[in-house]
């Protein structure tokens, strides 16, 4: 485990992603695969990281057909993946990026269950916000199998959560409308329901998948549901604006080298 750490952590910190670490975990091993993620985070909290709760990738058949795999995962969220609206995203700080427009659930208190109901999850849920999850893989084109993108964090770069909080009284996950433009353009559209059949089936399947591995879900912890459709390459200069139907808008830029170079 710690070799495939290794080799994850200098393509991070080099920056040049690494070949698929699959060759180097036991065959399709999921467990192994995990445990290289909990390493990554382990050495994050060790090192003065905020955990500040979990995402959930490849629930969308789009995603999944995109990626070859059929079912999902989660990788860990960190205090310091969030970029605020407003800020651009820094040039060279991620490898591949690509953007997904999702689902953020946050919670107001804890899911202990490993049998969670629809009616646990939504008591638990203080609020829904429209997200943009940066996803990034550190190994050379993208080229994942579930393995890879587990040991990877779930090929989570950064995310970007919208400001205005919506209580789920008043939105019905299953059925909200997704468009996301790059530069003005639509480049992914799809539904709550293309998240697993729903943003809350999949927070479910998180919620007793982490309740199980006796970590659950905390009160307070964020939660990036899945990609509601396919994602989109990401490159300086670009912006992205998702919209989702009764969660508002959440907009990121992506800034270039020249125009940082500028102060702009
Ligand atoms: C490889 C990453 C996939 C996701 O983040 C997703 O499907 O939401």
């Amino acid at each position: 485990m710690t070799e495939v750490a290794a080799v994850l952590e200098e393509a991070a910190r080099t920056g040049a992603p690494c070949a698929p670490v699959r060759s180097l975990l036991p065959k399709a091993d999921i467990e192994a695969a995990y445990a290289v993620q909990r390493l990554y985070v382990e050495r994050g909290i060790a090192a003065g990281r905020r955990l500040v709760g979990r995402k959930i990738g490849l629930t969308s058949p789009a995603v999944q057909r995109q990626l070859g795999v059929d079912q999902p995962d989660f990788g860990a969220l960190f205090a310091d993946m969030a970029v605020p609206e407003g800020v651009p995203v820094a040039s060279g700080l991620l490898l591949q990026p690509k953007v997904e427009a999702e689902v953020a659930l946050v919670l107001g208190t804890d899911l202990p269950h490993r049998d969670p109901t629809v009616a646990d999850l939504l008591r638990a849920t203080a609020f829904a916000l429209p997200a943009l999850e940066i996803v990034d893989s550190r190994i050379a084109d993208w080229d994942i199998t579930i393995v890879d993108t587990i040991a990877d964090n779930a090929s989570c770069g950064l995310y970007v959560l919208g400001g205005t909080p919506v209580p789920l009284e008043r939105v019905d996950l299953r059925s909200v409308t997704m468009t996301l433009t790059k530069n003005g353009e639509t480049v992914s559209e799809g539904t709550g329901a293309d998240c697993l059949g729903s943003p809350l089936t999949a927070a479910l399947w998180l919620a007793s998948t982490l309740a199980g591995l006796g970590d659950p879900l905390r009160a307070g912890d964020i939660v990036l549901t899945g990609a509601l459709g396919p994602m989109a390459v990401a490159a300086g200069g670009d912006e992205f604006t998702a919209h989702i139907e009764g969660l508002g808008t959440v907009t990121t830029t992506f800034a270039s080298a020249a125009t940082e170079g500028a102060g702009a």
